[in-house]
């Protein structure tokens, strides 16, 4: 408990950070100025089951990752249990792990909208709900417009889920767009921050083989 009687709140973002791009700098930022965190554990994944595309290896996403978040004002933790574990990566066994090692902490699981509105397909997404309060901000569409999101709308939806707003400018940025234009030699510098972008250059990643 806090001297204020109430838990410390431990935030969580994951991502596949392949590579970790503007967009998600801001989102962490902002939940840094809203939520009211003890910690930011910035989460790179695995193994990511629920992605048909290989990852570019872990030890560059986590490298990216160190890069992108290590220095925003906070308490950062760059957590790379999901990419020492083996198998694939369920949030799930994040929770678990973080509920031992604080028990009495808030967990805070923090992601945009379109994985909002997936929760349904995540390994144990119900017991994720009962485990942390999730934290949803929204995204540009590449169609235009932002995506909502709205908890009604997820079928199966346990009593008693927690959803709170996080407050994002939305931005268009995508990993996959700054993947494809990488390959096409393009000018990604505006999009991720510069010391990512130093990374990507220095080990010729996205360019084709
Ligand atoms: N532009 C954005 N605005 C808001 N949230 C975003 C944005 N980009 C990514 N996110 C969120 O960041 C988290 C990690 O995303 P991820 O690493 O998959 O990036 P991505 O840009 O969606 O990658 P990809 O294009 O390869 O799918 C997810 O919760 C995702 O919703
Ligand atoms: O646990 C799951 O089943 C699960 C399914 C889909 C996504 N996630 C997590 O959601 C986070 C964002 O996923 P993504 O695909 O946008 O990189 C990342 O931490 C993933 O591991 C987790």
């Amino acid at each position: 408990m806090n001297p204020s009687g109430t838990a410390p709140r431990i935030g969580i973002f994951g991502g596949a950070f392949d590579p970790p791009h503007n967009a998600h700098v801001a989102l962490a930022e902002a939940a840094l100025a809203q939520l009211d965190l003890a910690e930011l554990h910035v989460v790179p994944t695995g193994q990511a089951w629920h992605k048909s595309r290989a990852l570019t290896p872990k030890e560059d996403r986590l490298a990216m990752a160190r890069l992108a978040f290590g220095g925003l004002k906070g308490t950062v933790v760059i957590d790379s249990r999901e990419v020492l574990r083996d198998g694939p990566t369920y949030t799930l066994d994040t929770l678990h792990e973080l509920q031992q090692e604080q028990p009495g902490a808030q967990l805070v699981l923090i992601m945009g909208a379109d994985q909002a509105g997936a929760l349904p397909t995540w390994h144990g997404w119900q017991a994720i709900l009962g485990i942390a309060i999730v934290s949803v901000a929204y995204r540009a569409l590449s169609t235009g417009g932002t995506a909502r999101f709205d908890p009604k709308m997820l079928p199966g939806l346990p009593a008693g889920a927690r959803f709170e707003a996080l407050e994002l400018p939305a931005m268009d940025t995508s990993a996959t767009d700054i993947r494809r234009r990488a390959a096409l030699g393009e000018d990604i510098s505006s999009l991720v921050p510069s010391a990512v972008a130093r990374y990507i250059d220095q080990h010729h990643l996205y360019r084709p083989a």
